[in-house]
């Protein structure tokens, strides 16, 4: 229940601690830093069930709401979806969000990170 306490997980949140600026590191305009409004983007909130950015992401593991890099990994997917979703492919930020896509996820799957992925808990 939501009244039982968050069970820590300090080896997932400090590896989830080192990788996060390793991925924003790869938005140096940070266009995912934080969450997108609609009065920079028009309609953006009716058009995108699911938002989500770099802070949200940041938040998200100071509150220990990571399960496994799994979940993380598909918080970052979803935050570049999101923004293949509304902008059209000529735009810089689509181009900047499959670009950030494909480098972040070489990132979170290489050999040395695995490790990290708990087995059949
Ligand atoms: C990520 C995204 O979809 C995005 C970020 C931005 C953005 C992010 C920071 C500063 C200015 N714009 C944006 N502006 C218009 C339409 C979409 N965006």
């Amino acid at each position: 229940t939501s009244l039982r306490p968050r069970q820590e997980r300090p080896a997932l949140q400090k590896l989830l601690e080192l990788l996060l600026p390793n991925l924003e590191r790869k938005d140096p305009r940070q266009f995912f830093a934080w969450p997108v409004t609609d009065s920079i983007a028009p309609g953006y909130s009716s058009i995108i069930t699911k938002p989500m950015d770099f802070s949200s992401m940041k938040q998200k593991i100071e509150d220990n709401q990571y399960r496994t890099l799994q979940e993380f990994t598909d918080d970052f997917v979803l935050m570049c979806n999101n923004a293949m979703t509304y902008n059209q492919p000529d735009t810089v930020y689509y181009k900047a969000a499959k670009r950030l896509l494909h480098t972040g996820l070489r990132t979170l799957t290489a050999e040395k990170v695995r490790p990290y992925v708990p087995t059949i808990s």
